[in-house]
């Protein structure tokens, strides 16, 4: 079902092909209050009403992706009202696509090997501390699609097939298969998660990148660790310099250039250790880095919460973030002043740093290389703009930013804060994002794109009335209202694998 020779990316735009997603599990359904912070969600969530939203979201994948998969999902629903199996990867009826994978999936892909199967379940156990007879029992499991659901899900079945308790907790964000690994070109970047809340799927993102997408060829992962000394720091120094590094601050923005957000999340030891790996690997294809450094704050964890690329010559921003816009602002600055220093830190400055790749002929083997920073670009919108202009060769006065809500206080936090600026681009042009940033569609619109709602569009596939390969420049309206409380948008829920030459 995988050609592993099928990964490449490199851009955010070109042609998506292949990507890896997770359908929400059970564990999301178990969150509770008093968990919020340490796993990472704002709220509880109807879990029901966030899988129709996300069978929408695979709808629309796999009409673009794979359309005869489409078409069995359709169908499947007719035929059996109310019944979801054709979403579930460990059901018989699952739509099995080779180009929307689940992780789920690809997990269990891999425990169907026995040495592989007892590595991953004793892995796991001493990552979490379990007991020997929990282990034992996992042991137990046979079937590798029930296992590998247990293993993300932290629940099990007793003898009677009655549901028992956490045995570990869940990993509710990891919809957000965004954040476990960035292609890179045909590289593939592992994350360190920051937070131990997210440590098992870096786990599990490894063991599927090892024994199976990259099997044969692990010359290709880039990994990266804690400097070898980082055990004697103090335990401050430690939760300070923690060497880390997520998906959804990392983007292939063009074939030779990576940007990589300094967050909540990231960390700069974690840059520092990516930016050695990647110029010391000859074949990555990447010459310069360019480094954004935000606030560290929950509403923006990763830079894909502050912009994300529409075309080769539109983005979307957070106006926030600007450094034009910033100039200008006056209206409720008063008012803005009072809530950003709640929200949004006292300090919406944005600095970025780019490093380019010398060689250095006479320098030995291993290191011949150097990160040469050829200073300061002014601001976030500028990176964004030199991008459409160098990278993109687009033309200066047609570079176009949309701002979340316009820009226009309160809306602009209020739909960045549901994720107006998380974009996934399907093709160049073509992006979706969520119902309810009613001003970002609007300004959308101003751009010139068409703005449809994806479960019309969904019907109009279905009928033949329209066809995935002939829409442009439009963005698709996903229903959010339970998705946006896990705090992530279309760009976060996807790990694209490969996508089209820009
Ligand atoms: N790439 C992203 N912006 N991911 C969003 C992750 C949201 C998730 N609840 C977390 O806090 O980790």
């Amino acid at each position: 079902m995988f050609e592993k020779e099928e990964i490449f990316v490199d851009s955010e735009i070109g042609r998506l092909r292949r990507l890896i997603i997770h359908s929400p599990d059970g564990g999301i359904g178990k969150i509770v209050p008093g968990k919020f912070k340490e796993w990472l969600y704002d709220d509880t969530v109807h879990l029901t009403q966030m899988r129709k939203e996300y069978n929408s979201y695979i709808k629309i994948l796999l009409w673009f992706l794979d359309p005869e998969k489409a078409k069995y999902v359709t169908q499947y629903e007719q035929d059996n009202p109310g019944n979801n199996d054709c979403y579930k990867p460990d059901n018989k009826n699952y739509f099995n696509s080779s180009k929307v994978l689940d992780s789920q999936y690809l997990l269990a892909q891999i425990l169907q090997d026995e040495a592989t199967r007892k590595r991953i379940i004793s892995a796991t156990c001493a990552w979490e501390g379990v007991s020997t007879l929990t282990e034992k029992k996992l042991e137990r499991i046979t079937d590798a699609h029930e296992l590998a659901k247990t293993l993300i899900s932290g629940t099990m079945k007793d003898s009677t097939g009655r549901e028992i308790d956490f045995i570990f907790p869940p990993l509710p964000n990891f919809i957000f298969t965004r954040d476990i690994a960035i292609t890179i070109n045909d590289h593939l970047l592992l994350s360190n998660a920051h937070a131990p809340a997210r440590e098992r799927e870096s786990l599990f993102a490894r063991y599927i990148a090892q024994y199976l997408l990259f099997k044969d060829k692990e010359e290709k992962l880039i990994e990266i660790s804690e400097p070898s000394n980082f055990f004697l720091l103090s335990e401050e120094l430690q939760q300070r310099k923690k060497t880390s590094i997520e998906g959804g601050d990392v983007m292939m923005i063009s074939p030779n250039h990576l940007l990589i957000g300094c967050s909540e999340r990231t960390t700069a030891s974690g840059i520092n250790e990516v930016i050695h790996a990647i110029f010391e690997k000859k074949a990555t294809g990447i010459e310069k880095i360019s480094v954004i450094k935000i606030p560290k704050l929950r509403a923006i964890m990763h830079i894909d919460t502050i912009f994300t690329q529409v075309r080769k010559d539109t983005w979307v921003l957070f106006g926030r973030f600007s450094e034009r816009l910033n100039k200008k602002r006056t209206r409720f600055d008063y008012y803005e002043k009072i809530t950003h220093e709640d929200a949004l830190g006292k300090d919406s400055n944005v600095e970025i740093l780019r490093f380019e790749k010398k060689i250095y002929e006479d320098y030995s083997p291993e290191k011949n290389y150097q990160a040469d920073i050829s200073g300061k670009i002014t601001g976030l919108e500028s990176l964004l703009r030199n991008i459409s202009i160098e990278d993109f060769q687009v033309n200066p006065d047609d570079v176009k930013i949309i701002y979340s809500a316009d820009n226009i206080f309160p809306f602009d936090e209020r739909e960045q804060w549901t994720d107006s600026c998380n974009v996934l681009a399907l093709k160049n042009g073509v992006v979706i994002g969520y119902e309810r940033n009613e001003k970002t569609s609007q300004s959308f619109i101003e751009h010139g794109f068409d703005v449809v709602d994806a479960d019309a569009l969904l019907e109009d596939f279905a009928s033949g009335k329209k066809d995935p390969d002939k829409i442009e420049n439009t963005l698709i309206l996903l229903t959010a209202s339970e998705l946006s409380r896990a705090r992530g948008g279309s760009h976060c829920m996807s790990l694209p694998l490969l996508r089209d030459k820009i």
